[in-house]
């Protein structure tokens, strides 16, 4: 073995970190709270998708723990889209709602871009209203989707400053890839985008300081993708079937492989999920103060 093989990468402990954003995220409701104000989330699913419900239920969960008052909608497949329009209306028009998720994927029958966009801005907390995509790559103090600015902070706490590092992105999801590259960007990285058309990925991969990976295949980056001592971010969920029959959680990244060549790397679980989560509540309470800001500054006229 050589010496680079017996080392192993540090873990990047996402779950640690989440307890950090959502410990300060308390701080910051209980401070509304003297206020008196309460921020309020409403999430939105439709289908019954079990995967999606577990998330909704840790999400709910994990608002309540903080300070922030919930609000599930929950349908069945059949729900017309003029349905969900107009309970979206009322949401935007409800005081009492800060923040608005729609829970995707939404079943083939209902436009997703027509009901992001049915969303206001200023409750968007996912971050996928154009307006919101618009000022993330203008590089303005948007409201950014949950998943990419978890990993962004994962990566400063594990880097400090990102400025000149050349950061490669592997997926080009509206999701994911897309609003990692101009977080990335906006930190001053290079950043290179790879996909499904990228010829020679593996060696673009290789050449590469920070490797966020949103592809949604199972382990599909191994070590031959990697730089010695990259910094890895895995945001991939996949359920495995093992051979005794249970599942397992694995992510987009071959974390046996990568973990001897990478300098730091993100579990799965207990990686970006959990981050996913936490900023999202940040994001509940970034347009909560949003929305009561503007309320004031109308209340001087
Ligand atoms: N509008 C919208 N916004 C979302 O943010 C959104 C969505 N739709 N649809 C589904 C995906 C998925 N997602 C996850 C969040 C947390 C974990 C999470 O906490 N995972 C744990 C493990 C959970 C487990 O054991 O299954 C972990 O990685 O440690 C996973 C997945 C948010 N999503």
């Amino acid at each position: 073995m050589s010496a680079q093989e017996t080392t192993a990468a540090t873990l990047i402990d996402g779950r640690a970190c989440a307890e950090r954003v959502l410990a300060d995220v308390e701080r910051q409701s209980q401070a509304l709270r003297q206020e008196g104000i309460t921020p309020g989330l409403a999430v939105v699913l439709v289908g019954e998708d079990p995967a999606s419900q577990v998330y909704v239920r840790n999400k709910m969960r994990k608002a309540e723990a903080v300070g922030i008052r919930s609000f599930e909608y929950r349908f069945d497949d059949t729900l017309k889209q003029a349905e969900l329009l107009t309970l979206l209306a009322k949401l935007n028009a409800d005081p009492e709602i800060n923040g608005i998720l729609v829970q995707l994927p939404l079943p083939a029958t209902i436009d997703e871009h027509a009901v992001l966009q049915a969303i206001d801005p200023r409750k968007d907390v996912d971050g996928f209203h154009v307006e919101n995509v618009g000022g993330l790559i203008q590089g303005r103090d948007a409201l950014a989707p949950c998943t990419p600015t978890g990993c962004l902070q994962l990566l400063k706490q594990q880097c400090g400053d990102l400025a000149g590092k050349h950061a490669v992105v592997i997926g080009r999801s509206n999701i994911v890839g897309k609003p990692m590259a101009a977080l990335l960007l906006a930190e001053h990285c290079s950043v290179s985008v790879i996909h499904s058309r990228s010829v020679a990925p593996e060696a673009l991969a290789r050449q590469a300081d920070i490797v966020v990976v949103a592809v949604g295949r199972p382990e599909m980056v191994d070590a031959r993708w990697i730089k010695p001592g990259a910094v890895v971010i895995d945001v991939g969920i996949n359920r495995r079937q093992q051979h005794d029959g249970k599942t397992r959680l694995v992510g987009d990244v071959d974390f046996a492989s990568v973990a001897l060549i990478a300098s730091a790397i993100t579990p799965v679980p207990g990686g970006v999920g959990p981050m996913t989560i936490a900023l999202l509540m940040h994001n509940t309470l970034k347009a909560t103060r949003l929305q009561h800001a503007s309320a004031e500054s109308l209340a001087l006229f």
